[in-house]
């Protein structure tokens, strides 16, 4: 816990000393100012949630927090039933399912293991994060395309990202929002 609350209060200070508007620095713990600190923790973490941040300290932060919360069943992801139909079709007709996500994969794990229609791993053949590239390189594309032996043409990203920044555009795989 104590890393990952380091990591927000770099992250906060590279954020402040960059003049991000919102951002607040979260001050180092003593005796008497846990309550003062607590609330910086959450102000930072509600700030960086409110445009979805993808960055370390944030993402580290969430797959700690969701390890309790999931293990612990206080936490259960809900699933829509359309996806399970479409992902037992996918199965049936032996088209392989992979993840790629800004989450970590032990966070995709936590998610997709605890959800409101079971486990779903058994769905996944592998699992990406951002160890492989980021999502905006081209490169993360034609690597997990490499990892996986598939062909990028062979490929469908689905992806709720409607900015169309990513550079999965240039990698050739084919792609539905
Ligand atoms: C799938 S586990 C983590 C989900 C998450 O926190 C997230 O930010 C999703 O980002 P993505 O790159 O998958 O849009």
């Amino acid at each position: 816990m104590k890393e990952n609350i380091q990591l927000l209060r770099e992250q906060a200070m590279k954020d402040v000393s960059e003049g991000l508007a919102g951002a607040n620095l979260i001050p180092e713990e003593t005796a008497d100012n846990v309550d003062e600190v607590k609330k910086a923790i959450i102000q930072s973490i509600e700030w960086q949630m409110s445009f979805d941040r993808k960055i370390k300290a944030l993402k580290s932060f969430q797959g700690y927090i969701w390890k309790s919360g999931f293990i612990s069943g206080e936490l259960e992801t809900v699933v829509y039933n359309d996806v399970i139909e479409a992902m037992n079709k996918w199965k049936d007709f032996e088209i392989k399912i992979f993840i790629y996500s800004s989450g970590s994969v032990s966070a995709q794990k936590l998610l997709f293991g605890h959800s409101d229609k079971g486990n779903l791993l058994k769905y996944f053949s592998g699992y990406f994060d951002t160890t492989i590239g980021s999502k905006l390189e081209k490169d993360s594309y034609l690597n997990i395309a490499k990892h996986i032996g598939v062909e990028q043409k062979d490929i469908v990203f689905l992806s709720d990202n409607v900015k169309g920044k990513f550079n999965y555009r240039n990698a050739l795989i084919n792609i539905m929002i």
